[in-house]
């Protein structure tokens, strides 16, 4: 059944840094409509796909009139006529068009357009992507919020947690909004409460990094669970925010790749870490590989800003063995197909895959359907506050419920 793409159209929107972003909605010669919204990062890897942002000082230059002009007057007329159900068709323009329109811009667009083909057949988007998902992916959720999302009160920039013990989704997300709750206790403890980070995790009223984890430790036990058995921790490192010609800035220390990769692998081997994000620059090929070398033993090591969801990189940098899993977000490479390629580069190499949300979001749903669809391992939207979040989380929930309740991908 072809249902060709009859209209586009998009709209400046509101993302959760009070920033603006834009929204692509496609319409189908049968009526069926589809949205989506692109979502903006703070850490950023220098390889992303490049945004299209207005510049000069409204709103600190990121306006995003131009792309939402572009969109409607060289994206629309492009994409017109094209079935909906020809995903990779649509992406290979929007591929060539990215460094003229955005990849803002051709995010959304992708996205409208996938949710345009579910809604043509009636299905929702996950079931495009696959009809009978054998499981769920696991939910990593920050606790804590660092780095980029906290002006940098920390270098770590996401302590989170991953549940190890829950079976089904919904249980999952019990678990650790007691954990949330105990850890925001421990601080109320400590003294005042400063509200939370950019992606809903408290505000990181910690000394450093091991303040931070054993914060977590604590918040698990009081939450009645046994660290490392019933939930394990997770970390984004980031280390491209403080990794510079001479190593890694942390605090009033300076780190050469050696040395700091070592201080990761006593962290792992002191904490109940069961998977360690960006352990080192985006350009510190050495540093990934002697993450994966040391401390790939105890927990995975996770590539974002070294992989910008590039299938080519991500099939180089599992041969050199410098990750054990693929970070997976649309926006970095700009379209879904781009995405799905390097889901499918992860997976022919053995890598787990995480499908991941942005620091800067909105209602936008479209992860939780990527990461069904995707038969991700792990999906990580940020903390369990705030409704960009929670609508992300609980559009899971739906999801799985719709799915007649499946079983959590197993635990890394
Ligand atoms: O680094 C990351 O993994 C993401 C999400 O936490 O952050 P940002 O969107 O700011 O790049
Ligand atoms: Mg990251």
């Amino acid at each position: 059944m072809t249902d060709t793409i009859a209209a586009v159209c998009a709209r400046r929107v509101w993302d959760s840094r009070g920033l603006p972003t834009i929204e692509v909605e496609v319409r189908t010669s049968s009526g069926a409509r589809g949205q989506g919204i692109a979502p903006a990062g703070a850490s950023t890897g220098r390889r992303e796909a490049r945004e299209l942002r207005d510049g000069g000082d409204r709103l600190g230059g990121c306006d995003v009139i131009r792309a939402v002009e572009l969109a409607i007057s060289v994206v629309g007329p492009r994409i017109t006529g094209i079935d909906v159900h020809d995903q990779e068709a649509v992406d290979a323009i929007l591929a060539r068009m990215g460094p003229e329109v955005g990849g803002n811009t051709t995010t959304a667009a992708s996205l409208a357009v996938l949710h345009a083909a579910g809604a043509s057949r009636g299905i929702p988007a996950w079931a495009v992507l696959d009809a009978a998902p054998r499981w769920m992916p696991r939910p990593q959720i920050q606790i804590i919020g660092g780095g980029a999302h906290a002006a940098h009160r920390t270098a770590v920039q996401d302590f989170m947690v991953l549940p190890l013990s829950p079976t089904r989704i919904a249980d999952a997300f019990f678990e650790v909004a007691e954990v949330y709750r105990a850890v925001g206790a421990v601080l109320a403890e400590r003294g005042p409460r400063r509200g939370v980070a950019d992606e809903g995790g408290h505000w990181p009223e910690v000394t450093g990094t091991e303040d931070a984890l054993d914060l977590l430790v604590a918040g698990i036990e009081r939450a009645g669970l046994v660290p490392g058995v019933d939930m394990a921790i997770s970390l984004d490192i980031a280390a491209t925010q403080f990794a510079s010609a001479d190593g890694y800035g942390v605090g009033d220390r300076s780190y050469d790749t050696a040395d700091w990769i070592a201080e990761l692998d006593r962290l792992c081997r002191a904490y109940p870490i069961s998977t360690i994000e960006d352990p080192a620059g985006e350009d510190d090929a050495r540093g990934m590989r002697r993450a994966v070398a040391t401390l790939g033993d105890t927990a995975v090591v996770v590539g974002d800003d070294y992989l910008v969801t590039d299938a080519d990189r991500i099939e180089a940098a599992a041969r050199d063995e410098a990750v054990q899993a693929a970070l997976i977000k649309v926006n970095q490479v700009g379209t879904v197909t781009g995405a799905a390629r390097a889901v499918a580069a992860a997976r022919a190499n053995d890598l787990s895959v995480i499908v991941s949300a942005r620091s800067g979001e909105t209602e936008d749903v479209s992860v939780a359907h990527l990461a069904t669809g995707w038969g991700a391992d792990i999906v990580k939207v940020g903390s369990i506050t705030r409704g960009e979040r929670t609508a992300k989380w609980n559009e899971l929930i739906r999801i799985d419920e719709a799915l007649g309740g499946l079983p959590l991908a197993p635990a890394p």
